[in-house]
């Protein structure tokens, strides 16, 4: 069964501080507020918010385990999910947001400045395929391309550790199985918090096949 809004809210509450809270709330309210303006979330999903883009956006945060500084990119954020919920969830992250709708680039530059992140997040308002590479140690993409399309454009981001997650709902399997011709790497699909039907594809040291080990930058 999916988890309810209660049991999303209190998922939340038992894995972080009281001041991330509040600033998780203040992102909920931001969104359901500029709803009427423009069509951030699905509006059939606005009423289970925390279960349905919250909570699936956090489950991402485990997964990273703890420690150091990250560079996290994040493909088609939309209204900020995952990489928003991330941000404000790991201070230790600087995250890149990509995204090419201008309302949504102005959206969510207007909310991290709003949370107070704006000095660990930046927006790339462009589309993915115009920005610069650069290595990060964490790509994600939720509802942003299929894996096969995915791969060759995200590639470029990636190092020899980076850790990908796809949040990929019902499609994971064959996702995954649509690339297993082309794409090298230690691909795992791990059933979702929210929704017992979707999966998230996790996975490192991704490479095209009969590539070799590309050097850590
Ligand atoms: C279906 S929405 C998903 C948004 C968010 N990740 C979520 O899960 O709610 C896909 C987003 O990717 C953006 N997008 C699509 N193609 C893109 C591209 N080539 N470069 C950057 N952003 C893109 C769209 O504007 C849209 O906001």
């Amino acid at each position: 069964m999916s988890m309810t809004e209660q049991e999303a809210r209190a998922w939340i509450e038992g894995c972080v501080p009281r001041g991330t809270m509040t600033g998780l709330e203040k992102f909920v309210a931001m969104i359901l507020d500029e709803m009427p303006r423009q069509n951030l979330i699905a509006a059939s999903t606005a009423e289970h918010i925390w279960s349905r883009h919250i909570v699936d956006s956090a489950q991402l945060v485990p997964m990273v385990g703890g420690g150091g500084p990250l560079r996290w990119i994040d493909l088609g954020s939309g209204a900020g999910f995952p990489g928003m919920v991330v941000a404000l969830m790991l201070p230790e992250v600087r995250m890149t947001l990509v995204e090419s709708r201008r309302k949504r680039i102005d959206f969510l530059r207007f909310m991290a400045e709003s949370l107070g992140i704006a000095d660990r997040v930046a927006v790339a308002g462009q589309r993915l395929e115009m920005l610069d590479s650069s290595p990060y140690d964490v790509i994600s993409a939720r509802a942003f391309a299929p894996l096969d399309r995915l791969l060759p454009l995200a590639h470029r981001f990636s190092h020899d550790a980076t850790l990908w997650l796809l949040p990929k709902g019902r499609s994971a399997a064959s996702e995954l199985e649509a690339v297993t011709t082309s794409w090298q790497g230690d691909f795992r699909v791990v059933p979702s918090k929210t929704d017992p039907d979707a999966a998230i594809i996790v996975a490192s040291q991704v490479q095209p096949q009969g590539k070799g080990q590309k050097g850590r930058r």
